[in-house]
């Protein structure tokens, strides 16, 4: 087994107004891509700030393999500071840190160079496009090198040409990145989780636990016509019904 960087043992999430999550038991390798899916409120986002230590167990633990580093939290909105421009906005984690101001800004400058950003340093979110302020945010993400990035349904708001546009700017920051980050991706978009990943795991729609792991065939990045390789339509199939699979209501196979 691949060396692990976070690991989620038997956690368990009591939630108000509903049974609990879990037991989820989860480890993410240093370095991989791995998608997360399942229905909408079985326990993604929830799994995810589990991960980044901001959601508290019930149950259970969260191990993070000694020496691991930053993690970097990316949302479906960029969230970025609206008052200050993307430059300022991409330098602020590194200034944070304790990086000295210009220091920050050149590094700052640099990650929005990698997003095709050079030209936009100065402009505040308000003058960005929904995919260029979703660059900014992953530029003001990775800036720090973190050695987890967690992105909780990054793309979802993009029209499909952006959204293939930036998992191949993920794809190439990822690639570039010594050493790379495990990236921990949350989508509703079966297709976009086996292109971008190396394994996708399916949780069970009633309890959060990951029901499947699926592999998927061949290494990231990929060029865009995998997604016609039979391989590739494969997968998504077996996805798909692995999700159908962990979605079945109880009352099904109660009878
Ligand atoms: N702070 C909270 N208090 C109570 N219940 C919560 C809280 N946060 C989430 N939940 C519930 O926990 C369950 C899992 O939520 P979560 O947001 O993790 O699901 P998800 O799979 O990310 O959903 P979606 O795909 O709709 O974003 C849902 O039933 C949700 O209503």
């Amino acid at each position: 087994m691949a060396e692990f960087i976070a690991a989620l043992r038997g956690v368990t999430v009591d939630l108000a107004g509903r049974a609990p999550l879990g037991p989820i038991d989860l480890t993410v390798a240093r370095g991989e891509i791995l998608a997360l899916v399942g229905a909408s409120g079985a326990g993604k986002s929830t799994t995810l700030r589990l991960l980044a230590g901001l959601q508290t167990a019930s149950a259970g633990e969260l191990t993070r393999a000694a020496g691991v580093g930053r993690t970097g939290f990316v949302f479906q909105s960029p969230t970025l500071t609206p008052w200050a421009d993307a430059l300022s906005n991409v330098a602020l984690p590194l200034e944070l840190a304790g990086v000295s101001r210009s220091q920050a800004r050149d590094r700052a400058a640099a990650a929005l160079a990698a997003v095709g950003l050079s030209d936009r340093l100065n402009a505040p979110p308000s003058q960005l496009s929904g995919g260029m302020a979703m660059r900014a945010a992953l530029a003001r993400a990775l800036v720090t090198a973190p050695d987890l990035l967690l992105l909780d349904e990054p793309f979802a708001a993009l029209d499909s040409v952006t959204r293939r546009r930036l998992i191949e700017d993920l794809h190439a920051l990822w690639a570039t990145a010594a050493p790379r980050p495990a990236v921990v991706f949350v989508t509703h978009d079966v297709e976009e989780a086996v292109y971008l990943a190396q394994r996708v795991v399916v949780l069970d729609a009633a309890s959060g636990r990951p029901v499947a792991d699926l592999p998927t065939p061949g290494a990231p990045p990929r060029p865009d016509r995998w997604r016609a390789d039979p391989a590739f339509r494969q997968t998504v199939e077996a996805v798909v019904d692995a999700l159908e699979a962990a979605m079945a209501p109880q009352a099904d196979t109660a009878a």
